[in-house]
């Protein structure tokens, strides 16, 4: 019998690394080339701001709609110009932050450009640590899918797209459980955008002191694992595993390996590494109606 430990090969390389390089590599904001650290986080911020803004001077939106109970269960939605509201495809954001920072009332990045080619885009709140945990968050993100079926049953798709931790959300709902929500949701596409799918190291990560993660909630809330566990019944649903040329070699390492997870259970998976952007610069392309991640989602939609 082989003992596990240091040197086997198929060893994860995050538990070589020191605490210090492992905490490194999960700092997004350290690995921005083209401003300091602090500076990529507030211009993230500003950008993100001002196309909520722009989004909600230009579109007829319905804002802080409850999609449950809970204090932090609202979305955003902003439609596009059609006779018939709802029978449109609907774009979905789940914003990152690590699960505790960030808003929806500042992540309308995609809103003006995807709204201008006929998409409803809806951005989702949900409760961010410590107030809420990781459960939770699944939980309510999965109500809000719920609830945008139910509310828009002549959708033309529901589209799902998340950021960092807001892609770790999404990909959560590849293997959701809709049948105690009374809905099946005309689920049509994921873009899963420098997400973190196995949440195993964020467990020995400054990032835990507020999550609170034990290794067992790691492993429950890890799409990477459940994934090659679980059989899903819906794989025909292309997903989009994107990281930016300037992420960490760990989100790097993250997005290739569940992209192949994804490949090896039968998913219409494609991965992209998309040139010249960071971990925040990667998401800010989206307010451009011409970029390529931008083009992607849109062929997606319309192809
Ligand atoms: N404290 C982190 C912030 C961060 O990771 C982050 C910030 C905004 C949007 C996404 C992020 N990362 C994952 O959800 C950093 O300094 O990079």
């Amino acid at each position: 019998m082989e003992v596990s430990g240091v040197g086997l090969p198929d060893e994860a390389p995050w538990k070589k690394m020191s605490a210090e390089e492992l905490e490194h590599q999960y700092l997004p904001s350290r690995w921005v080339v083209r401003l300091g650290a602090e500076e990529a986080l507030r211009t993230y911020s500003q950008i993100g701001i001002e196309a909520t803004g722009r989004a909600q001077a230009t579109w007829k939106s319905l804002l802080h709609v409850p999609y449950g109970d809970g204090g932090g269960e609202k979305m955003d939605i902003y439609f596009p110009n059609k006779a018939a509201e709802g029978a449109s495809p609907f774009f979905l954001f789940f914003h990152g932050g690590y699960w505790q920072s960030g808003s929806k009332d500042q992540s309308a990045f995609m809103a003006d450009p995807l709204a201008a080619q006929g998409v409803a885009v809806v951005i989702v709140g949900y409760d961010i640590a410590p107030k809420g945990t990781l459960d939770q968050m699944v939980d309510q993100v999965t109500r809000s899918i719920a609830f945008v079926q139910k509310r828009y049953p002549s959708n033309e798709g529901i589209y799902l797209c998340g950021h960092s931790a807001g892609a770790h959300l999404a990909a959560m709902m590849l293997l959701a459980d809709w049948t105690k929500h009374g809905v099946t949701p005309n689920l049509k596409g994921f873009f899963l955008v420098s997400g973190v799918f196995d949440l195993e190291p964020m467990v020995y990560t400054s990032q835990n002191v507020a999550l609170q993660l034990t290794l067992e909630d790691a492993r429950r809330n890890s799409p990477q694992l459940k994934v090659a566990q679980v059989q899903s019944a819906d794989t025909a649903c292309p997903v989009l595993v994107v990281v930016g040329q300037f992420d960490s070699p760990e989100f790097h390492r993250q997005s290739w390996e569940f992209y192949q997870t994804l490949c090896q259970g039968g998913w219409k998976a494609s991965f992209e590494k998309l040139r010249d952007v960071d971990h925040f610069e990667i998401i800010e392309t989206l307010t451009q109606k011409d970029s390529v991640l931008t083009k992607m989602i849109l062929k997606t939609v319309f192809q």
